[in-house]
């Protein structure tokens, strides 16, 4: 991937840096640590980009304890480093529904470390495709109150429509990667043809959000970008 397209979007790599070791390093919990090198030693530097920066994982577990989350749900976990961030936050009687169409990630990387964290029996992970999942969810009456979505980008406004009866009123859902390496405000002809289809699709959810009014919403330019939406209807 060419270096311009960072799954950050501040300018300078410096000042990134400066966050990560005054506010991020110094306090990161053991085993997210071991979790994030061991993801980036089986998959290799490239493909672990897919996972949520360590500044993020941190703002989850806030988001979290700020919310006083007790029930959540995650869509996308791959090795489960935000997963893992979530259970942290957690109270003791806490869970967290965690949803992946791919279960050897998180059982072959993850899980080891999400079990040396004593965090395992908060977690119910399901391998299956999130629609499906989320669906099955909606007909048990299950309510969250928070919401992590960080799966496949056409999908997003599909499961938006169905999170929206997922989450409690005053509960928050969080869609990441919304600004896409910051493409989202390049013209089309400056988008990478490889970026393009999930540029455009989170374009099409930014501006569905925007105009939703059952949300309050938040743009946090963290990672790639971090879309906030509390219910309040
Ligand atoms: C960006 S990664 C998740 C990263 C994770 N949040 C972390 O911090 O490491 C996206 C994940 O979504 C999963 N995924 C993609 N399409 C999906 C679908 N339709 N249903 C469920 N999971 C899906 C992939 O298997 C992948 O593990």
């Amino acid at each position: 991937m060419d270096d311009h397209y960072k799954k950050n979007i501040l300018q300078s790599d410096a000042l990134r840096q400066y966050i990560l070791e005054t506010s991020v390093y110094t306090r990161e919990h053991e085993k997210l640590k071991q979790l994030r090198e061991a993801t980036i030693e089986h998959y290799g530097k490239g493909p672990s980009r897919i996972m949520v920066p360590p500044e993020e994982g941190q703002f989850i577990y806030m988001l979290v304890k700020l919310t006083n989350a007790k029930k959540t749900l995650e869509v996308g976990v791959f090795t489960g480093f935000s997963l893992l961030s979530t259970a942290l936050a957690l109270p003791e009687e806490g869970q967290v529904t965690a949803i992946d169409l791919d279960g050897e990630a998180y059982e072959k990387v993850g899980l080891q470390f999400i079990r040396e964290a004593g965090v395992e029996h908060k977690i119910n992970f399901i391998q299956s495709d999130a629609m499906c999942a989320l669906n099955d969810i909606l007909n048990k009456g299950e309510q969250f109150d928070f919401v992590f979505v960080d799966a496949d980008k056409p999908n997003y406004i599909k499961y938006h429509e169905i999170l929206v009866k997922l989450v409690k009123v005053g509960g928050v859902i969080g869609y990441d990667n919304t600004l896409w390496y910051g493409t989202v405000a390049l013209p089309d002809e400056e988008v990478p043809e490889y970026l393009l289809v999930d540029r455009n699709a989170l374009k099409e959810l930014n501006n569905y959000l925007a105009s939703d009014t059952r949300f309050e919403i938040s743009q946090v330019p963290i990672g790639d970008g971090l879309t906030l939406c509390r219910r309040v209807e």
